[in-house]
């Protein structure tokens, strides 16, 4: 019999130098053709555990500096703790806003401003779920790279239960408290609230 279609296509790699040290970058294709990539430093896949954190896509705080969410400054603060570690994994999944995609992560930040909508209510009022992520990829992309246990960097409860439904097993929640700004408090509050978030120090 055929092996199943992977859910992520290993596409290439290549060196990638950082602020925080030299990683190797690989790129992937999910089977609806979409690209994601894994930061890779040391030989993780030796490791009992390795320290790894799944980010999803966040183009306005990952890379427009936007104060409205934690993204970017929890994407380098996991950069950092694995340039520190010398070890480690940053899988980059092409799930912006939360699964919804830009233009509609767009439209709900436009409700919660003028509707009063929280993160939750503008998603389901564009009718999404308020969380529409599936972590089937970031799972087939760590076993692509020899990863099946993990230490895990994130305050998201459902992240640990998505990664370990799809196999991996996180022996480990690391949390990631960065990027608290007055403009993100109540969007942290209601993800503590209705998400079930860990804001609370290790
Ligand atoms: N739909 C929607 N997505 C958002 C909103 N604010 C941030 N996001 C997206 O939420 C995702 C980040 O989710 P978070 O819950 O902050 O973080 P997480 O990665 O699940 O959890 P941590 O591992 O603790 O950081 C990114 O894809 C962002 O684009 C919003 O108001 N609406
Ligand atoms: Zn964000």
């Amino acid at each position: 019999m055929p092996p199943a279609t992977p859910r992520a296509r290993h596409a290439g790699s290549a060196r990638l130098p950082t602020e925080w040290g030299e990683f190797v970058i690989h790129g992937f294709e999910d089977a609806i053709g979409q690209e994601h990539v894994a930061l890779v430093m040391g030989q993780p896949e030796q490791a009992e555990a390795p320290l790894v954190r799944v980010h999803s896509e966040c183009l306005t705080g990952d890379a427009l500096f936007s104060r409205r969410c934690d993204c970017g400054p929890q994407l380098e603060a996991a950069l950092r703790r694995i340039g520190e570690a010398g070890e480690g994994v940053l899988v980059y999944l092409r799930q912006e806003g939360r699964g919804i995609g830009l233009l509609n992560k767009i439209r709900a930040y436009g409700l919660q401003d003028r509707e009063g909508a929280d993160t939750v209510e503008a998603n389901e009022a564009l009718g999404f779920a308020p969380d529409a992520r599936d972590y089937g990829v970031a799972a087939a992309m760590l076993e692509a790279l020899g990863i099946r246990r993990l230490r895990l960097l994130t305050n998201n409860p459902q992240k640990v239960s998505g990664l370990e439904a799809e196999g991996i097993a996180v022996t480990e929640r690391l949390p990631i408290l960065a990027g608290r700004n007055p403009h993100n408090h109540a969007y942290l509050e209601t993800k503590a609230a209705k998400f079930g978030h860990f804001f609370d120090a290790d």
